[in-house]
């Protein structure tokens, strides 16, 4: 065993603000997570302190500190947001409880155990044709159109993908309803910051305790069907019917709480990832010819079959590549269950680690030309689970990750193999906020494909993330 030398000196970091402590600089890093925390690194170091040297909120870079963090889940928990106070005994609560990103130890484990299956490569295999059909229909009804909002078409796709695998639905408009539902739901959660949890008529805090038990009892009667029914494919099937080795089966609380969290985590990255992969192959007119010419090669104008998808090795590059630069969870974070060591550094229990899988993508040491959107460095480079990490790694590693890397492939073949887009001229292109989402959209043209690509100048903050030739 080695021992680790325990530094007594101050955490470099920035300083804080009188009276406002460290949260102007908590604010710029939720506000600039990619810019803020590569300035972080590059000005202090390996392990920064958010506030003149607190040790209570620490930032922790690169691959050896990501391995530290993320592969001691004992020490170094996951979750434990305030909404963990929350009363069990309501829908809201019960949702926030059975949710795998809020879980740590045994519990985590037996849970993920019994849903792996579900995210099985030949269980996803089974949502193909409906990330297929999904995107087959949107890319009808763009031939009416002639702009869009990218962004905001892909949200509308891969909450319809989710709604659809996850809960098996046909009916469009019940897909539609039950998204909608889950949107309010999601976005009542921003009040819970500013207004008290009292259960009166006319607070947010009623409204999100009703729209909770609304989506309770649709998925509990799904549940019901869904037991009765052994011929279903869909995710809540899979979870319904997974067992443990000694019979243990899932809930139907956790069974609501999971379905809830799927959706959550699973449609704003995903839909996040495909609007900066499709922004970054328009600012690449040759990579975006390329991998054109490997479509039309394999696919010849048709949708992918799962047997091509792993054939088409440009069009996996383009997706490794766009979420090394951009990925949609630029920073996430972890308690510190007991006093502890990062980086030389004491910690106190409940301390809050901060890594980046962002800055980790960004150095030179791993990655050359850092800030270079080139997929075809993947055909021979190889990094380690804490080297790359956009879905990040150990026991809480995104248990979607195969299935969004699908549900890209799938879209972008079928996107760039129908239609060129092309950015509206000089529009403002801006990554922020904790997902990086396109904060003033990403309004395109729409072209029948005509292999005429080109690169529109863009302005506002990509510039600072990314180097693009044409930009
Ligand atoms: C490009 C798309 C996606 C990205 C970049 C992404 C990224 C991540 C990351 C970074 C984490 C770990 C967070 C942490 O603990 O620090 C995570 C966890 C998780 N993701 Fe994803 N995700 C994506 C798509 C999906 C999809 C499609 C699903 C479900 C269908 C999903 C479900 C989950 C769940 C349930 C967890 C919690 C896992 C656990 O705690 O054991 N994600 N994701």
């Amino acid at each position: 065993m080695t021992t680790k030398t325990v530094s007594s000196r101050t955490i470099p970091g920035p300083a804080a603000l009188p009276l406002l402590g460290g949260w102007t600089n908590m604010l710029k890093l939720f506000r600039y997570p990619c810019t803020y925390s590569r300035w972080l690194h590059d000005t202090y170091g390996d392990v920064v302190a958010m506030a003149n040297g607190d040790p209570s909120y620490v930032f922790a870079f690169g691959p050896a500190l990501n391995f530290h963090l993320l592969s001691q889940p004992a020490i170094f928990e996951a979750g434990k947001g305030t909404i963990l106070k929350m009363p069990k005994d309501t829908a809201w609560g019960r949702l926030q409880f059975y949710n795998l990103l809020n879980m740590n130890g045994e519990h985590h484990k037996q849970q993920r155990h019994l849903m792996q299956p579900a995210f099985h490569k030949r269980q996803i295999g089974l949502y193909h044709n409906d990330m297929v059909a999904l995107t087959g229909r949107m890319l009808e009804r763009w031939q009416s159109l002639s702009q869009i909002d990218l962004h905001f078409e892909m949200k509308k796709l891969t909450q319809r993908i989710t709604v659809k695998t996850l809960f098996g639905l046909d009916d469009e408009q019940e897909i539609d309803r039950i998204g909608t539902l889950l949107q309010q739901l999601i976005a009542s959660q921003a009040y819970l910051l500013y207004t008290p949890p009292i259960d009166i008529p006319g607070l947010p805090y009623h409204r999100m305790l009703r729209l909770a038990e609304q989506l309770e009892s649709f998925v509990r009667t799904l549940i019901a069907r869904k037991r009765e029914d052994t011929t279903s494919t869909d995710v809540l099937a899979a979870l319904v019917h997974a067992h443990d080795e000694d019979g243990t089966k899932l809930t139907d609380d956790e069974l609501i709480g999971h379905a809830f969290i799927l959706y959550v985590a699973g449609h704003v990255t995903t839909s996040n990832a495909l609007t900066w992969a499709t922004f970054l192959l328009h600012q690449h007119p040759h990579i975006h010819a390329d991998l054109l010419a490997e479509l039309d090669g394999r696919l010849h104008g048709d949708a992918p079959d799962l047997q091509s998808l792993h054939q088409l090795s440009l069009l996996d590059g383009v997706v490794k590549e766009s979420l090394r630069l951009l990925p949609p969870t630029p920073t996430s974070m972890r308690t510190a269950a007991a006093p502890c060591e990062v980086g030389g550094f004491e910690l106190p229990k409940g301390a809050t680690i901060f890594y980046s899988p962002f800055v980790t993508h960004r150095l030179p040491e791993l990655y050359e030309d850092p800030d270079r959107f080139k997929p075809e460095r993947w055909t021979t480079l190889n990094r380690t689970a804490y080297e790359y990490l956009p879905f990040a790694a150990g026991p809480h590693r995104c248990i979607g990750a195969e299935f969004a890397q699908q549900e890209m492939k799938v879209v972008l073949a079928m996107l760039l193999q129908r239609y060129r887009l092309a950015v509206v001229p000089n529009a403002r292109i801006e990554p922020k906020g904790s997902n990086l989402d396109p904060a003033y959209g990403m309004p395109m043209r729409i072209i029948p494909q005509d292999r005429q690509f080109e690169c529109i100048p863009v302005r506002g903050h990509i510039h600072r993330l990314v180097e693009c030739p044409g930009m």
